[in-house]
C-alpha cells in the first residue's frame, strides 16, 4: 500500500513540476501573446525608435517595444530588407528555427512530451490503483508490494519453556503431545497419528496464548514464526494473499516449526458477516491461508497456531478438520494460577520478606497474566523511585491501585469545598458497604484523586465469585447509590453533584440486567430480552421485545432504582451523625480503612452488619466503586 501511494504521489510532483517548468518557459520566451499588426505599422514604429528587440522565426517577425509591448507580423517572402533596416536602426535582431509552438522551439522535447503523456498517465496509475483497490484488480504481483512488508518474526530457538507459563496445567497437558509431533513429525507419523495441522488458542487478551505458543516452540526445539492477523490486512487485493503465501513458504524452509498466527479474526472473521463495502481483499487472504494449510503435509512439521480473543466470529470453514481443528480455551488464571504466575514473575525480583504472594493473588481476582506481570514491574519500579533495594508488600498494594484504577494524582487542586463534598460522597458508599448485609467486605476509602476518579472505595471480595444472587445484586446498587444519597442528606435535594454519573450509569446498567437479562423481577417475570449492538446505527443498541414489553421492564428497572435511593437515603440519614465524624477524620487523613472507619461509627454507637475481614482476605480491591474504567462489572 505504501509502494502505491508512494507511486501516486511521485506522478502527482513530476505532474507539478511540468506544469510549473512549462509556466516558466512560456514567460522566458513568448507570453503575454502577442499582438499582431501590419508590417508597415512595424517599420513606422522601428523608425520612431519604439521598438528594442526583435525575433525572427522563420517568417515571423515578433518584436517588443521599448514599453515591453509584444507585437508580431508577417514578412513577405524575399522582403527581408526589413531586418537589414531594424538593425540599422538599433534594434537587437535575434533568428531561431520557425517550426513548432514556442515550448519545441526553446528546445525541450523532452517536456513537451511528458506534458502531452502526463494526463495519460496519471489517469492510468490512479486508474490502476482503483481497480487494484476495488478488486478487480490485475495479477497479484503486479507491483510486488507483497513482499514489501512482511512482518514474519522468527526466532530460530526460542529460550521460553513450558515451566515459564504458570497456572494452566489442563491446557498444557492437552498441547504436550505436539511437542513430541514437532520434535520427529516422521515417526509420528509412521505411527499412523494424524497430528494436528492447526491450533486455535483463544480467550481474552493477556491470559498467555503467545507465551504457550512459543514455549511449546522452545520445548520442541524449533524456530517460532510468528506474524500477526492484522498486517495481513491491506486496503489493495491480492497484497495480503500474496504476503500469506510468503510466510507460508518462508515456514517450509524453517521446516519443523511452529508458525503463530495472532489475531487470527482479523483475516479470518466470518465471510457473511456484515461489511459495509471492500471485503474482497480479506477473503482472498483467508481464501489463501485456507489453501495453504490444505496444502502441506503433516509429515513437513509445520503447526499452525492461531489465536483470538473472537472466536466467535471466525468463519467456519477455519475450523474444519484439517484446519483449526483443535480448538483450546486458555482461560483467566484462578487464585492458583494466579500464585503461580506471581512467582514465575518474581523470580528475578528482589522481594521483601513482608511480601506475601498468596495474598496478591487472592486480592486479584479477573487479573490476567499480563496484569499481574505488570503489577511486580509497577512494584519494582516504585519501590526503585524510594530508593529501596527491596520490593515491600507497600509497593505490590500500591501497585495493584495503579494498574486497576490509575495513578494518584495528589498535586491535583482541588478546593476545601470540594474535599468535602468528595468525602461525604465516598463516606456514604463506604457505610452502604458496611451496613449492606450481602455486601463484599470494606477495605479502605480513600479521597485521594486517583486515575479518572476523584475518590475510591474498596471492598474485598473473599473469594472469586462465579455467580451471583439477587440478593448480592441488590447491596451492590445500595452501595452505589450511597454517594449520592449522602450529597443529598448532607447538602439537601440542590447539594447534589455531578460526581454519581458514574454510580448511577453502573446501577442502571445493574437494575436493568436484573430484570430484562437475569429475569430476577417479580412483576416481568423470568423473560431474558437480548440487547443487540447494531452495525447501521454507529453501535447504538436495539433491544428486542415488544413496546409494552419494554415499557413494563423501563417501568419496573425505574421502580427498582427509586426504592433503592430511598432505602439508602433512609440508612445513611439515620447514621448522619456518626458519618460527619468519618467525613471529618476523611479530610484530615485522606485514606482511612475499615477497621478505622468501623471504630469512628462504634463510638457513635453504630453498630455493622458486615465486619471488616482484613485478617483473613488483606488486599483485595475487587468492586472499587468509582472508576470508569473498572474490571469488575458482575458478567455472570
Ligand atoms: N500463564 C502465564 N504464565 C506466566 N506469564 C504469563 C502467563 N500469562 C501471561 N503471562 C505474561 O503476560 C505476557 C503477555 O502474555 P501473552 O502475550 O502471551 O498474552 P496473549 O494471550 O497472547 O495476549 P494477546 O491476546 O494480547 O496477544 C507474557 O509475556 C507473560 O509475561
Ligand atoms: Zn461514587
Amino acid at each position: 500500500m505504501q509502494t502505491a501511494k508512494n507511486i501516486l504521489i511521485w506522478f502527482l510532483i513530476i505532474g507539478f513540476m511540468i506544469v510549473a517548468f512549462n509556466l516558466f518557459e512560456e514567460k522566458g520566451s513568448s507570453s503575454p501573446s502577442a499582438t499582431p499588426m501590419s508590417l508597415t505599422t512595424l517599420v513606422d514604429m522601428v523608425k520612431q525608435n519604439k521598438i528594442g528587440e526583435a525575433d525572427i522565426k522563420g517568417d515571423k517577425i515578433i518584436a517588443y517595444t521599448k514599453d515591453g509591448q509584444k507585437v508580431e507580423t508577417y514578412i513577405p517572402k524575399g522582403y527581408t530588407s526589413i531586418i537589414d533596416e531594424m538593425i540599422k536602426d538599433g534594434v537587437k535582431v535575434k533568428a531561431s528555427p520557425s517550426s513548432g509552438g514556442d515550448i519545441s522551439s526553446s528546445g525541450n522535447w523532452l517536456v513537451s512530451m511528458l506534458i502531452s503523456w502526463f494526463p495519460v498517465l496519471l489517469f492510468a496509475g490512479i486508474w490502476i490503483l482503483m481497480m487494484r483497490q476495488m478488486g478487480n484488480g490485475g495479477p497479484t504481483r503486479a507491483f510486488s508490494f507483497g513482499k514489501s512488508k512482511a512482518k514474519v518474526y522468527i526466532e530460530e530457538k526460542p529460550n521460553v519453556k513450558l515451566d515459564n507459563v504458570a497456572g494452566m496445567d489442563e491446557v498444557k497437558e492437552e498441547v504436550a503431545e505436539v511437542i513430541e509431533y514437532l520434535k520427529d513429525p516422521a515417526r509420528f507419523r509412521k505411527l499412523g497419528g494424524r497430528p494436528p495441522k492447526g491450533i486455535l488458542f483463544y480467550g481474552e487478551p493477556g491470559v498467555g496464548k503467545t507465551l504457550l505458543a512459543k514455549a511449546l516452540a522452545g520445548e520442541a526445539h524449533v524456530p517460532f514464526i510468528s506474524v500477526s492477523g492484522s498486517d495481513f490486512v491491506e486496503m489493495f487485493v491480492g497484497v495480503g494473499a500474496a504476503r500469506m503465501r510468503d510466510t507460508f513458504e518462508t515456514a517450509r524452509k524453517n521446516a519443523p516449526c511452529i508458525v503463530f498466527i495472532d489475531e487470527i479474526d482479523a483475516v479470518g472473521r466470518s465471510r457473511g458477516a456484515i461489511n459495509l463495502g471492500g471485503n474482497d481483499e480479506r477473503e482472498q487472504t483467508l481464501n489463501q491461508l485456507l489453501v495453504e494449510m490444505d496444502g502441506f503435509d503433516t509429515s513437513e512439521g509445520i503447526l499452525i497456531i492461531a489465536a483470538t480473543n473472537r472466536p466467535d466470529i471466525l468463519d467456519p470453514a477455519l475450523l474444519r478438520p484439517g484446519r483449526f481443528d483443535r480448538q483450546i480455551f486458555i482461560p483467566k488464571p484462578d487464585v492458583k494460577g494466579r500464585y503461580e504466575i506471581l512467582k514465575v514473575h518474581a523470580k528475578n525480583k528482589p522481594l521483601a520478606k513482608d511480601v506475601d504472594l498468596e495474598l496478591i493473588a487472592r486480592a486479584t481476582p479477573g487479573f490476567t497474566g499480563a496484569d499481574l506481570e505488570n503489577i511486580l514491574n509497577e512494584a519494582a519500579l516504585l519501590a526503585a523511585r524510594k530508593r529501596k533495594d527491596l520490593i515491600h508488600m507497600e509497593d505490590l498494594e500500591e501497585a495493584i491501585d495503579r494498574v486497576m484504577m490509575g495513578l494518584e494524582r495528589r498535586g491535583m487542586a482541588i478546593s476545601p469545598k470540594e474535599k468535602e463534598k468528595i468525602a461525604v460522597h465516598e463516606a456514604g458508599h463506604a457505610l452502604m458497604g458496611l451496613m449492606m448485609p450481602d455486601a463484599d467486605p470494606l477495605h479502605k476509602v480513600s479521597i485521594i484523586p486517583r486515575g479518572m476518579a476523584l475518590g475510591v472505595t474498596t471492598q474485598l471480595p473473599i473469594d472469586d465469585k462465579h455467580i451471583y444472587d439477587k440478593a448480592d445484586l441488590l447491596s451492590r446498587i445500595h452501595i452505589l447509590m450511597g454517594g449520592r444519597c449522602a450529597e443529598e442528606v448532607f447538602y439537601g435535594k440542590d447539594g447534589i453533584t455531578t460526581g454519581a454519573e458514574n454510580d448511577l450509569q453502573r446501577a442502571t446498567d445493574l437494575a436493568y440486567r436484573i430484570v430484562a437479562t437475569w429475569g430476577m423481577s417479580e412483576n416481568v417475570g423470568p423473560i431474558s430480552v437480548r440487547r443487540n449492538i447494531n452495525p447501521f446505527l454507529g453501535g447504538s443498541t436495539v433491544t428486542e421485545g415488544s413496546p409494552d414489553l419494554l415499557k413494563e421492564i423501563d417501568k419496573e428497572v425505574q421502580k427498582l432504582l427509586a426504592s433503592a435511593y430511598e432505602e439508602t437515603k433512609r440508612v445513611i440519614a439515620e447514621n448522619k451523625e456518626a458519618l460527619s465524624s468519618v467525613v471529618k477524620r476523611l479530610i484530615e487523613k485522606e485514606t482511612i480503612d475499615c477497621k478505622e472507619f468501623v471504630e469512628i461509627l462504634s463510638l457513635h454507637g453504630v453498630e455493622v452488619k458486615n465486619a471488616c475481614k482484613q485478617e483473613e482476605s488483606l488486599e483485595k480491591k475487587e468492586n472499587n466503586v468509582e472508576p470508569k474504567i473498572d474490571k469488575n462489572v458482575v458478567n455472570v
